[in-house]
């Protein structure tokens, strides 16, 4: 799904009111009869809410979900906010219906006075400001902004959480937006919404269709997607019936040191479990006995190192190369990584340590070989390319350094995001916090390493693994929860993952 600015989605609006056709005010009951369905299926009749209005369209959207609340019975307040003059024209149509249904009371709020109190069992709606926003808030909505997020209420944010801006909230106050438990946001995410940043203000958010014109929406071009199911699954190559493991590839994973040999033994799982035909493992000589006993499947190419990686093999044996995971940040270690950045002309992917050791020596970052894969968390990001003002800012960095370097860079987390060559930008949504353990990190890149052996383009490796990776995660913590996950047990789970994407 494509994920456009707050600018667009206003364009996109007028383009559906122009060319479906559609009356405006009738979007907006569409909108708001979403808004209903998706109320009436969580909250009893018996529920209070209070809806917070403001002059605009938001505000408009919050006066029609009134309005179709006390048709079905529910108890409901309006709350205007500073709305003497100036409503929108379908605000003020709104305000006229609600008027004329005479269902509901409804209060003006002209100063702090005026404030209802608000029972811990209230649902609030937010409909104050939606995509709108035009510059940060002050005066009376700030405070009640802050009063609405100081009570113990339940609250709904309508399209977006007010005061939180769709892209950029680099200089914003995000105490001073409303902090919701649920965003409804109309037929797509803001972009906002995937920053980890703004998790307070946007809670759980839920997308509810309204029927925007499809022409408008597939010709108009934005650098940001979500990713779905599908978008993977028509990127799966087949595996032909009379295949053999030569077509599946050879990749070679440079990882594991004195101490954390375990970053290699799940690496190499993991890219077992995802279709690769032949692996070798790079380690230190002390790992022998440990790698041969636990991951079989994988040949072992031995370091001259008894416990850090100095060297690696010829790379012509190999289809692609993936290195980083526990390897360490030696001098030695520095020194094979520079050779092997200078040599590589195969798919690389660089994680973890070959990250940092990148970060400490920033020459090398000018010569990663074109196509290469970085899968940095934040923590790593920032010693790659320093601070940032905020997560807008770092995924403009992200895109730049993708574009600049023709490199495809993953930033890991939460909605995991992947840029590419062309300076686009993919957000994941599988995988869940469980996965914050020891170790996840090493599966990614042993998938990634698979996925380029097997010939996939990088960005490809890079969307499809990520994507198997977060599923996997989710599979496991389905069956064993969250804070019983381990890294293992995402490796175990990719076999019902990539049989979900087969399905
Ligand atoms: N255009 C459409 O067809 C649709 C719009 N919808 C709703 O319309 C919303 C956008 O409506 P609007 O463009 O009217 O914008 P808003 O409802 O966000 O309000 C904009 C008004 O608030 C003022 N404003 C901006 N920043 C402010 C601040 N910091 N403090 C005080 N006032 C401020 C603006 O000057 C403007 O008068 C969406 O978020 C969505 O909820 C939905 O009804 C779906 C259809
Ligand atoms: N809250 C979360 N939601 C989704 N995915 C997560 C979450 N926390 C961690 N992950 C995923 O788990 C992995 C953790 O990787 P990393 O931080 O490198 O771990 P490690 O260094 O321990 O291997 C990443 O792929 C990340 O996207
Ligand atoms: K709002």
């Amino acid at each position: 799904m494509k994920i456009f600015t707050s600018k667009q989605i206003a364009q996109i609006d007028a383009y559906s009111i122009a060319n479906e056709p559609i009356a405006s005010i009738d979007l907006m009951e569409r909108a708001a009869t979403q808004l209903f369905f998706w109320i009436e299926k969580r909250y009893s009749e018996e529920q209070n809410f209070i809806i917070f209005v403001g002059s605009g369209n938001n505000g408009g959207d919050g006066l029609a979900l009134a309005r179709l609340l006390s048709e079905a019975k529910y108890q409901v307040e309006v709350y205007l906010v500073n709305v003497s003059q100036n409503l929108s024209v379908d605000c003020q149509m709104n305000l006229d219906r609600l008027k004329i249904q005479n269902l509901v009371s409804i209060f003006d709020i002209s100063n702090s006075n005026d404030f209802p109190i608000i029972f811990d069992d209230s649902v609030v709606v937010d409909a104050l400001l939606g995509s709108g926003l035009s510059r940060i808030l002050d005066g009376l909505i700030k405070e009640l902004v802050l009063y609405i997020n100081a009570s113990k209420a339940e609250v709904i944010a309508i399209d977006i959480p007010s005061g939180l801006f769709g892209e950029d909230n680099s200089l914003n106050n995000l105490n001073h937006c409303i902090h919701a438990d649920h965003t409804l946001s109309f037929q797509f995410p803001k972009l906002s919404f995937l920053f980890p940043e703004n998790i307070d203000c946007v809670g759980n958010w839920h997308v509810l269709p309204i029927g925007l014109h499809s022409r408008i929406i597939n010709e108009m071009e934005s650098p940001y997607q979500l990713v779905d199911e599908n978008f993977i699954k028509n990127r799966l190559k087949k595996r032909g019936r009379f295949s053999h493991k030569g077509n599946y590839g050879h990749g070679l994973l440079i990882s594991g040191s004195y101490g954390k040999m375990g970053a290699a033994i799940l690496a190499s799982k993991a890219a077992l479990r995802s279709g690769i035909g032949l692996l070798s493992t790079h380690i230190p000589r002390l790992g022998y006995d440990i790698m041969q006993t636990a991951v079989p499947e994988s040949m072992v190419s031995i370091d001259r190192s008894d416990i850090i990686f100095t060297e690696y093999p010829n790379l012509e044996d190999f289809d692609a190369i993936g290195i980083g995971p526990g390897i360490d940040t030696k001098h030695n270690s520095v020194r094979a990584l520079d050779e092997l950045i200078e040599e590589c002309d195969k798919p690389l992917v660089l994680d973890a340590d070959a990250l940092n050791i990148i970060g400490q020596n920033q020459a090398l970052k000018e010569r990663l070989p074109k196509g290469s894969i970085l899968t940095p968390h934040i923590k790593e990001f920032e010693r790659l390319l320093g601070k940032s003002y905020g997560a807008f800012d770092r995924n403009t960095k992200q895109r730049d350094f993708s574009k600049k370097k023709a490199v495809v860079m993953v930033l890991k987390g939460a909605f995991t995001a992947i840029t590419d060559e062309k300076g686009r930008c993919y957000f994941n949504p599988t995988g869940n916090p469980g996965m914050a353990t020891a170790g996840s990190g090493d599966v990614l890149t042993g998938i990634i390493l698979s996925l380029l052996s097997q010939g996939y383009s990088s960005s490809d490796a890079a969307l499809i693994g990520v994507y198997v990776h977060g599923l996997a995660g989710d599979l496991a913590a389905e069956e064993l929860g969250q804070e019983a996950l381990i890294a293992g047990d995402i490796v175990e789970y990719l076999s019902k993952a990539w049989k979900k994407l087969r399905d």
